[in-house]
């Protein structure tokens, strides 16, 4: 299996790799997670740029960014605006949400950006080679906070985002029985071992589906987000257990 190798991180082989979201509203509260965040055993951390008050002010997005990506250290840095189409905070314009992505990128400071498949659409290829430009891997992602649909279509999606050139093609869906997260594991393990070249992130949410976040390794999953004090979406595990978990699991 080939690994997204971002600053001698390699993201697909191993261990899954550990990203703890920053969700704190302000500049000064953000800087200060950061500093607490890099002492922590995380490989990555995302900054939930919509939970920020200064969510569409772009030049104080670019002001912190710079900021956070010194305090950070090592750690890689995941920038992601969950729209409020796909569960987060803030609703963008079409516009917006490219302008948004352009904007992060020229700040030079993303090791990896979220780009989420249906927001982006038609323009998804061309932001991602503008992304790869820019040398910022992405995570192409896609959130159902209803419903897991049929493995069929979950693994036709993270298809579609391969082939838009995605680095790391990403589905959070929220399970309605423990059939429904076998459905997502499954999917997971199918599209892992039809495209070992592309590594991919994917959960079952809530409570039911927090065994998808702690089992990657054998399922395929190569990325887990874990809670490291407030959590950013249903069924997160905190740093600590996900730690031990992935530690206890390790083939
Ligand atoms: O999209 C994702 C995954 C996530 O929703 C989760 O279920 O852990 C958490 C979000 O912060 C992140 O952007």
């Amino acid at each position: 299996m080939s690994c997204v190798n971002i600053r001698g991180c390699c993201i697909g082989e191993g261990r899954p790799k550990v990203i703890i979201p920053i969700v704190e509203p302000t500049e000064a509260a953000i800087l200060e997670k950061a500093a607490e965040f890099s002492t922590l055993r995380a490989d990555c951390v995302e900054w939930r740029i919509d939970c920020f008050e200064g969510a569409k002010d772009f030049p104080t997005i670019v002001h912190c960014a710079a900021k956070l990506r010194v305090a950070l250290k090592d750690q890689l840095l995941l920038f992601t605006f969950r729209t409020k189409a796909e569960g987060g905070k803030v609703a963008l314009s079409h516009e917006e949400y490219l302008h948004f992505i352009r904007v992060v990128l020229a700040t030079d400071c993303a090791d990896l950006i979220d780009i989420e498949f249906f927001t982006a659409g038609a323009e998804l290829p061309a932001l991602i080679e503008e992304a790869h430009t820019a040398g910022a891997a992405v995570v192409c992602s896609s959130h159902d906070f209803h419903k897991t649909p049929p493995r069929t279509e979950l693994v036709s999606r993270m298809m579609q985002m391969q082939r838009a050139g995605a680095d790391l093609p990403k589905l959070a869906v929220m399970p309605q029985s423990r059939a429904d997260v076998l459905e997502l594991l499954a999917a997971t393990a199918e599209m892992a071992d039809r495209h070992p070249e592309t590594p991919i992130i994917t959960m079952s949410m809530g409570a039911l589906g927090a065994v998808s976040r702690l089992s990657g390794e054998a399922f395929g999953s190569a990325m887990t987000f874990a809670n490291p004090g407030q959590a950013s979406a249903p069924g997160q595990v905190s740093l600590e257990v996900v730690n031990e978990v992935l530690d206890a699991l390790h083939l």
